[in-house]
């Protein structure tokens, strides 16, 4: 190559370089001027050389290191307040787990209650029968109202049966099983708990008596969050165990004691294989949060050898088993027929009408090669708020990201291959705004809960091979929570065909909009559509069966006032869809289980029934 060419080639290339960063300047004043903050740059290096190795302590403040309440013996049943830590626990941007006033009582659910026993559902904290301690915890958090779970899942686990609770997303449940269940505990964990470590003392084994095993690390710490937020000024100590944090970390946290245990499947099963660490012998409550997801996706083994032989973990009657998740599938019934007692009640909410609404969906067509343009455009027509985009794959994931952040938005990504610092640091940006985009895969954000975010984006639309329309709905599942509104935008084109049927009922039995291009996947009957919610076809029924059976209900009437008996039940949840008299939960043999059709085993007496709240 001669001098002349290598001198116009480095021209051209200065000139290149010149009018990327004068486009990047361009885009990030554009950002900036309507209104987003700047980016921040990861420092991706950092947070990997920040993780040492795995059984060594890090410095670095993990999520499992977050401060508890710290119990001495002196204190009596309520410890006295701690101001610095009150605002921590409830004040805190980062936690954000706020409530307030969320509208509930001007919604109309359907409530289906069934088993043996009837359950008079409470309509205030106040007279739920929780222990004035837990109480005031409620109160701190801010929660005016129960929301239906809640109401109807408290007094069933004080009054002791075992549950397993369906409600749709972002509905309160990590509440509706701890409040009863750290309620229930209060006056008697000093006799029934280890004994604790005095401070400076020797360790102690963790024996805790309550396990809550859930899917995802985001999960296990969020629900750990909520724990210590509600332990507050009480003897319970909660202590969270997940994967990816170095284990010294919590075996230390673990080893100050700990009454609840909040775990994700893979390193429970490490630390019990240490019978001086951990020891489940003193169980009383074992809590599967998002079954079916637990269950679906190889954890069986997992699950079935935590409670199994080959475990101490306590299995006398008095131990009480709750499932929850807003699907549940075969599998997922498997085992709440393998664990449950025979009186244990199945309590699922569904919503009806105004609810549904809460989440704006809209179905716009894009090709592939546009969707980053759609996005940005997207991005820049709604304003600054806090958005999640899902996309299909870890590469997508990082690539989105770069994407946007070289067009001058604050955003930020998470997904299976980065490292848990990497995935903390991410989460919390998100959750205090500094970065208000987050790029996820459906995976790591199942079960998030994160304030105020206002709009989700299905970059790419899950596919029914992964997930399908139930991770559609969990997705969405995101906004909206807790009564609020949101809106949830997702790229369609023909590559997405395969979920259209479902996505068009789902829209049309939510009152939304069906686009032109979806026209053609309208069922014949918009006004009375038919689910098939798994209940003749069982390979169905952790797709959308399970999706909505446990996000939406079924497809009748709010039914006025409570108590509605078991002949009702068609009412609400109608005899195809959901749990209705005819169709439901099969109490004891294979062919049974949730959506079981012709073939549901129901005992005598059962007492089933639908009330709108
Ligand atoms: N009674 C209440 N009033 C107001 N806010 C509440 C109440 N109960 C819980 N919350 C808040 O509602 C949010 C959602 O709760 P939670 O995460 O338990 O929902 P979820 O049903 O488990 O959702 P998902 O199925 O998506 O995991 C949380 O921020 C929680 O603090």
């Amino acid at each position: 190559m001669s001098d002349a060419g290598t001198n116009g080639a480095a021209v051209v290339d200065d000139a290149a370089v010149a009018s990327k960063a004068q486009q990047k300047a361009d885009d990030l004043q554009r950002a900036t001027e309507a209104g987003w903050q700047k980016p921040i740059p990861f420092e991706y290096e950092a947070a990997r050389s920040d993780a040492g190795p795995d059984d060594e302590r890090d410095n670095v403040q993990w999520l499992s290191d977050a401060v508890v309440y710290e119990w001495i013996d002196e204190y009596g049943e309520v410890g006295p307040r701690d101001e610095a830590l009150e605002q921590q626990l409830y004040e805190n941007p980062e936690i954000q787990r706020r409530g307030g006033d969320v509208g509930w009582k001007n919604l109309s659910f359907e409530v289906l209650v069934d088993g043996n026993d009837k359950i008079l559902p409470f309509r205030s904290f106040e007279d739920a029968g929780l222990h004035p301690a837990i109480l005031e915890n409620v109160h701190r958090c801010q929660y005016d109202a129960p929301t239906p779970i809640q109401a109807y899942c408290i007094p069933a686990v004080l009054t002791g049966h075992d549950v397993i609770g369906i409600a749709q997303t972002g509905s309160g449940k990590t509440a509706a099983f701890l409040l009863p269940i750290l309620s229930k505990l209060m006056g008697k964990a000093r006799m029934l708990a280890a004994p604790r470590a005095i401070p400076g003392g020797p360790r102690v084994r963790a024996e805790p008596l309550v396990l809550v095993v859930c899917p995802t690390r985001e999960l296990a710490c969020q629900i750990f969050d909520e724990a210590r937020r509600l332990c507050y000024r009480t003897m319970l100590r909660p202590c969270v165990a997940y994967g990816g944090a170095p284990t010294k970390n919590q075996r230390e946290q673990l080893e100050k004691g700990c009454d609840i245990l909040v775990a994700t499947p893979g390193r429970l099963m490490d630390f019990m294989k240490n019978p001086n660490l951990l020891s489940l012998a003193r169980l009383k409550f074992t809590v599967i949060d998002e079954a079916d997801e637990l269950l679906s996706s190889g954890w069986e083994e997992a699950i079935d050898s935590l409670f199994g032989a080959a475990s101490d973990t306590n299995v006398d009657a008095d131990h009480t088993y709750l499932m929850f998740s807003a699907t549940f599938s075969k599998e997922a019934r498997k085992l709440c027929r393998d664990y449950m007692e025979e009186d244990y009640l199945r309590i699922k909410v569904g919503r009806v009408g105004s609810t549904h609404s809460n989440i704006k969906q809209s179905i716009v067509y894009v090709e592939d090669s546009q969707k980053n343009q759609a996005l940005f455009d997207l991005i820049f027509t709604n304003g600054p708020q806090r958005t999640l985009i899902f996309v299909n794959s870890k590469a997508k994931c990082d690539i989105v990201d770069d994407f946007l952040y070289n067009k001058g938005l604050p955003s930020t990504s998470i997904h299976s291959d980065r490292t848990q610092r990497e995935r903390e640091d991410a989460l919390r940006s998100f959750r205090i705004g500094s970065c208000p985009l987050l790029v996820a895969t459906g995976v790591t954000a199942r079960g998030l809960d994160v304030a105020n975010v206002k709009h989700i984006i299905n970059y790419d639309l899950p596919s029914t091979m992964h997930g399908g329309i139930t991770e559609y709905v969990h997705r969405i599942g995101r906004t909206a929570r807790i009564g609020n509104e949101g809106k949830a935008t997702s790229f369609y084109n023909d590559r997405n065909e395969d979920l259209a049927p479902k996505l068009v009922k789902l829209l049309l039995e939510a009152k939304q909009e069906v686009p032109d291009f979806l026209e053609m996947y309208k069922p014949e009957n918009p006004d009375n559509i038919e689910w098939n919610d798994g209940t003749d076809d069982e390979s169905e029924a952790g797709d959308f069966g399970g999706d909505f059976g446990g996000g939406f209900g079924g497809g009748g009437d709010a039914v006025d006032g409570a108590g509605v008996d078991a002949g009702a039940a068609n009412a609400g949840f109608g005899g195809d869809t959901g749990f209705g008299g005819d169709t439901g939960f099969g109490g004891g043999d294979d062919a049974g289980g949730f959506g079981g059709g012709d073939d549901e085993f129901k005992p005598d007496g059962q007492d089933s029934k639908v009330d709108a709240w």
